[in-house]
């Protein structure tokens, strides 16, 4: 099990009109700091459904061709759901850098789901920071993660 994202690889990104906005800026803060982005979506503040893009990026991040994904909607809950009926995804709702930490540090998640409408995109970005730097603790953690997938 690797420990750490290979962060050579691209980010994905997504969400819905909720979290359109903290996605532009994201996508922006990731770039400016030399990270490869690929936005998977939605493209305005429209109306449209969340697992449009959600399965997409979980798709993608399954696939082994990105480091992480990143998911953003109003609650993160309708992403993180979506995501999570994806056999090699651990999408995990955070919402303080605590959190970020620990869904990497103990249950090596793959898609970081943030809440638009409950944290500041300061937050946001310190999340993804956090995510993307943490390694997972293996130990007693991997037997834990080992047991989630459904056969
Ligand atoms: O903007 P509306 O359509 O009210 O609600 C969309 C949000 O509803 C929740 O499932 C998700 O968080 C999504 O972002």
């Amino acid at each position: 099990m690797e420990l750490t994202f290979n962060l050579a690889l691209p980010v994905a990104i997504g969400g819905d009109h909720a979290g359109f906005a903290y996605k532009e800026e994201v996508i922006s803060y990731l770039e400016g700091k030399g990270v490869q982005v690929k936005d998977f979506g939605t493209d305005s503040p429209d109306s449209v459904d969340y697992p449009d893009f959600a399965h997409p990026v979980a798709s993608a991040v399954e696939s082994g061709a990105f480091a992480y994904g990143i998911l953003i909607c109003g609650s993160a809950n309708g992403v993180a759901i979506t995501a999570n009926k994806h056999q090699g995804i651990r999408a995990a709702i955070c919402w303080g850098d605590e959190l970020a930490r620990l869904a990497r540090s103990h249950n090596n998640a793959n898609i970081l789901c943030i809440p638009a409408k409950f944290v500041d995109t300061a937050t946001a970005k310190e999340m993804v920071d956090i995510f993307g730097e943490t390694a997972f603790e293996g130990g007693r953690h991997e037997n834990r993660v080992n047991k989630i997938a459904c056969a």
